[in-house]
């Protein structure tokens, strides 16, 4: 089982090596490492038995210089100041790297759903809506869906926070429903993202994706749309996980089947015709390509040792430690960062704002076309900096790239006196 690291201190570790390679003040580097502000809350929700029961939340804007602080919202009972703090960081150098006109935010409630009714869900949402409000907002602050958290707490956080408003601002929030004014795409944008960025790194790596092994890490909404786009590149799913563990066949899975059954009975586990692992199992499998996507610290120094697979494309955030990053780079692994191959979450979350200011919604195909355009980009852009400054590896590139173009629009803003 992988250490746990500070993810905070991942971010500022990860931060400080592209630095290394950017000719940027170091007191302009400090202020790039902390967040502006983090708002800690205690919600006060009423159960169904009429108890009250209190849930700790945060909002952290770590960066706005590029823009609206823009970022998902987790609920997970192991969500931690310094967790929410890391996860809102990466979302400025991921919107970044992917050039999209925002900073970064994330929130988190330190929850496990699967314990609490619909109706409770409900109610916490709501709750932690009216405290959002006066922080967010179309052009302030613009939420979205993370771990345990899709559209239909989405629609409840908009409809919440435009009841108190007294207005409609589809924009204040991103992920919500279709008939709630989403976007086609959305739910399976994280996932094309990895795709897109697993197929880009493999033509870059002049190996073919066809026939190649891949193993899953995490099959929720990241993982198992990955799964099944990378698979429909012909590309042999071997083993996939869950919190329950994983499921392996050397002759391959069907992606799509699987993600049925997992809704059917609730995990992976049990799938018919496979063998079962263990989820370090699975991250040291002999595969060509290993997609993470579950949550931070999966590999840590240790584990990277292990590691047989030759490409990694990271769908969780911070799925690998600062000191496993050491370890693949040494071991000539290479690992294409989630600031990249996730980001195609936040991307299409851009579109929905897009979509929603000038009410006026695109296909399913136009949203894909102008992701793929994006990601591609994106790509071609950080083995640009690769090459051109002879990097240790593709992280440290999507930071350099990242860094430079926050430091840009804050140096273009002047100061204040
Ligand atoms: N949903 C989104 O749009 C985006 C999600 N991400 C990242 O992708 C990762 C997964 O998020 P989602 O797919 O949205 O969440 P999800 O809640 O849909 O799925 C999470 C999956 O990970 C599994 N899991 C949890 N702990 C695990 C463990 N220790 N080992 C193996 N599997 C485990 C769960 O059982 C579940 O299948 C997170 O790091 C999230 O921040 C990144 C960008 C956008
Ligand atoms: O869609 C968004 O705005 C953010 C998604 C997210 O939280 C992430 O990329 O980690």
């Amino acid at each position: 089982m992988a250490q746990e690291a500070n993810p905070f201190e991942s971010l500022q570790e990860q931060i400080d090596d592209a630095a290394a390679y950017l000719d940027v003040r170091d007191d302009v580097i400090e202020r790039l490492k902390n967040p502006e502000r983090v708002l800690e809350t205690n919600l006060s929700v009423e159960m169904d038995d009429g108890s009250i029961e209190l849930f700790r939340a945060y909002r952290s804007q770590f960066n706005g210089d590029r823009g609206p602080y823009k970022g998902g919202i987790r609920y997970h009972p192991g969500v931690t100041r310094d967790e929410v703090k890391a996860l809102s960081g990466w979302m400025v150098y991921k919107c970044a790297v992917v050039d999209i006109p925002y900073g970064g935010g994330k929130g988190g409630i330190v929850i496990d759903p699967k314990n609490y009714s619909e109706g409770e869900l409900e109610r916490v949402s709501r709750s932690f809506a009216k405290e959002l409000r006066p922080f967010i907002g179309v052009d302030r602050d613009i939420p979205a869906p993370d771990v345990n958290t899709g559209q239909r707490e989405m629609n409840w956080i908009k409809d919440t926070y435009e009841t108190l408003e007294n207005t409609t601002a589809p924009g204040v929030i991103t992920g919500k429903a279709l008939d709630n004014g989403g976007s086609e795409g959305r739910v399976e944008a994280t996932g094309r993202s990895t795709m897109l960025t697993a197929r880009e790194a493999f033509k870059y790596l002049d190996r073919d994706i066809e026939g190649a092994t891949v193993a899953v890490q995490g099959y929720g909404n990241a993982g198992s749309v990955a799964a099944k786009l990378i698979e429909d590149l012909g590309a042999n799913i071997v083993a996939v996980s869950d919190s329950s563990g994983g499921i392996y066949n050397s002759d391959g899975l069907d992606a799509r089947d699987v993600k049925a059954f997992k809704n059917e009975t609730g995990s992976v586990s049990g799938y018919e015709g496979t063998e079962s692992l263990t989820n370090d199992e699975l991250l040291t499998l002999d595969v060509d390509l290993l997609v993470p996507a579950a949550l931070e610290n999966a590999i840590d120094g240790d584990l990277a040792k292990d590691v047989q697979a030759d490409i990694i494309a990271e769908a969780a955030n911070g799925p690998l430690t600062p000191r496993a990053d050491d370890v693949l780079t040494e071991r000539g692994v290479h690992v294409f960062p989630d600031i990249l191959a996730n980001a195609g979450g936040v991307t299409v979350s851009y579109f929905e704002w897009v979509q929603n200011r000038q009410r006026f919604y695109w296909t399913e195909e136009r949203v894909n076309d102008e992701l793929e355009r994006v990601i591609v980009n994106a790509f071609d852009t950080l083995v640009d900096a690769y090459e051109k400054h002879d990097l240790p590896n593709f992280r440290t590139a999507a930071y350099v790239v990242a860094i430079q173009r926050v430091v840009n629009a804050y140096d273009q803003s002047g100061n204040w006196p």
